[in-house]
């Protein structure tokens, strides 16, 4: 009786089953059909593909399709999700800048992606990936290291590596034709290299050594890290859980499973373990002086206890129990400085000696402007400009803002939203679907929102018609021009601003000035032939128009200035 009760009511009940799970599913979808369109009414680009925005917006060739987003579609874009993702947002609004990134900031974190990828690459909660209060602590300390007074002391290790950069480089040319072709970005990567480790982290890796094996296995980590992490996009939404995941060993086990299955994990893993042992291996050495001497024995290591870790170190062990950071923390905060302090000031650098080489007369005017400047301050042959000097230098100050708007080395960051928060707009978005002015914009909870830091310090209804031009002279009457974001330099948002700015813009910008007011008076710049093209990556690249299989490279052709 019950076998045939039981054959009678299966396929009854089977199909309420299938019925019920088909309306619950069908419900859902419309549900997620209608929320992931949330901005369906702001006008933004087409995707190129069914996968939806993604592929546009990492494009390496997709500067462009950047920089012109405000000009097509305004300062706030929508950015399709296509079929398997929901809408973002692409913002250069001023204001609703503003409330992003100062006044609203706790709700747009640092998406769960990249706090988890940086988690990962500086093995521990650093400031790239923490939030909040914690965030707010770590930066405390963080920033101490890099006011302009702490950072000016800094000179003359910059100065030390900056002097071998030009006599590698008065090597590489000395005794051969004038205009010799140099590739400058190789040179440049090596000194930024050795001036954030020097500076940074009180070690060198014999930067300039062709042989250097630390210099070799160490830089091909770093350089290689973030492109290996965004190749692994699939599982940057696990990695936060993952890295958190308790017991350890079962964490370990995912990831030598995940290493033996696909390569670029491998390459991942090892390049992280390349740069935790120097790190682990320097902060060691550097408490057990600390521990067995006090903080007047770290005068003995190699940076004299100057450098930024010394620092650091010492500033967290005086610090009070509630403030202090763990050994971990301080590792990856270690790891992020050298990270940060790395292909974004070499980039830049490169840059800017294109920008010379085309433009010999603003060539001539930068030198003039140095050679003055040192016959004023009285120095003997061979001594140096310092940090109050070269902060006074008007033209190459003009120079380097303009080179840093115009060519931002970052051109977006990603945040997500923790809860619906309404922000104010300097430019009302048009709606496409009623035509109605929009003066403040909901954005919901979970949304992706894409800072445009390029865009933005190149809008021509912020910047005027001329915004895409390099124009230097516009900083040399800098008292006219209004802060046009809120950006901590002025008012551009190449290092963004609130509390994820950039801890190392002093740094940098003494480093970009020091390092062209060295090679401008010693060598003379030319262009080659080709034009350079930038493409999109994690900081910009340059390859040479034509020769892109050749890889990352700035060929300049350099002459050696008589004395
Ligand atoms: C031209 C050079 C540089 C540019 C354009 C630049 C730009 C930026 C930007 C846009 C951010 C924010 C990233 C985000 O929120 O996702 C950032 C963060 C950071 N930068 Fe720089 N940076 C430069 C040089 C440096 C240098 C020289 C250092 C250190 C010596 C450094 C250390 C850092 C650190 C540690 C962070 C993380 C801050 C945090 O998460 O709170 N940067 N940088």
């Amino acid at each position: 009786m019950s076998l045939s009760c039981a054959s009678v009511t299966t396929p009854l009940t089977t199909v309420a089953l299938v019925g019920i799970v088909a309306a619950i599913a069908i419900s859902y979808f419309q549900r997620w059909m209608r929320t992931r369109k949330p901005y369906a009414f702001i006008p933004g680009p087409d995707p190129s593909s069914v996968a939806g925005y993604l592929l546009d917006l990492h494009n390496p060739d997709g500067l462009s399709w950047h920089y012109n987003m405000p000009e097509k579609y305004g300062h706030v874009a929508r950015l399709k999700g296509g079929l398997f993702m929901t809408d973002a947002l692409y913002i250069t609004d001023p204001a609703a800048l503003n409330s992003i990134l100062i006044k609203q900031q706790n709700w747009f974190p640092e998406s769960t992606e990249f706090a988890g990828l940086f988690g990962v690459i500086h093995c521990g909660d650093g400031v790239a990936s923490v939030k909040g209060r914690e965030h707010k602590k770590q930066r405390k300390h963080m920033d101490a290291l890099f006011t302009a007074s702490r950072v000016s002391k800094l000179t003359p290790l910059f100065y030390k590596v900056t002097r071998q950069l030009q006599s590698e480089l008065t090597a590489a040319v000395a005794g051969k034709p004038p205009g010799q072709v140099v590739e400058m970005l190789n040179y440049l990567t090596r000194a930024a290299l050795e001036i954030v480790a020097t500076a940074g982290i009180g070690h060198t890796f014999n930067s300039f050594d062709d042989s250097s094996k630390t210099f070799e296995e160490f830089h091909g980590a770093i350089t290689t890290v973030l492109p290996l992490g965004g190749r692994l996009f699939l599982f940057l939404p696990f990695l936060e859980s993952w890295r958190k995941m308790k017991p350890v060993w079962l964490r370990r086990t995912f990831a030598s499973m995940a290493a033996f299955f696909w390569p670029t994990v491998a390459k991942f893993r090892a390049a992280i373990y390349v740069m935790r042992s120097v790190y682990l291996m320097l902060y060691k050495a550097r408490r057990k002086v600390l521990e067995e001497g006090g903080p007047a024995a770290l005068v003995e290591t190699p940076a004299g206890g100057k450098d930024i870790m010394s620092s650091m170190i010492q500033a967290n062990w005086d610090a009070e129990e509630v403030d202090k950071m763990t050994d971990d923390v301080v590792l990856a905060n270690m790891s992020s400085i050298v990270h940060g302090g790395q292909e974004t000031t070499s980039s830049s650098l490169a840059r800017f000696l294109t920008i010379v080489a085309e433009d010999s007369d603003l060539q001539q005017k930068l030198r003039a402007e140095l050679q003055e400047a040192k016959a004023a301050s009285k120095k003997a042959p061979g001594e140096d400009l310092d940090y109050v000097e070269i902060e006074r230098l008007p033209l190459l100050d003009a120079v380097v803002r303009e080179m840093l708007r115009v060519y931002s080395p970052v051109t977006f960051v990603w945040r997500q939203t923790a809860k619906d928060v309404v922000v104010p707009l300097t430019y009302p978005i048009r709606s496409a679907t009623t035509g109605e002015e929009i003066k403040e914009l909901l954005i919901e909870q979970g949304t992706a929102v894409y800072i445009g830091m390029g865009a933005a310090n190149c809008s021509t209804a912020i910047w005027g018609p001329d915004a895409a031009e390099f124009k230097p002279e516009r900083w040399l009457n800098r008292a006219q021009l209004e802060a046009k974001f809120p950006g901590a330099y002025s008012g551009m948002m190449t290092f963004l601003s609130g509390a994820k700015v950039c801890p190392g813009r002093i740094f940098a910008i003494l480093e970009m000035k020091l390092i062209l007011s060295v090679l401008l008076l010693a060598f003379s710049f030319d262009p080659i032939s080709e034009p350079i093209d930038w493409q999109m990556g994690i900081t910009i690249e340059p390859r040479v128009h034509g020769r892109e299989k050749e890889g990352i490279q700035v060929p300049v052709r350099v002459t050696i200035l008589s004395a």
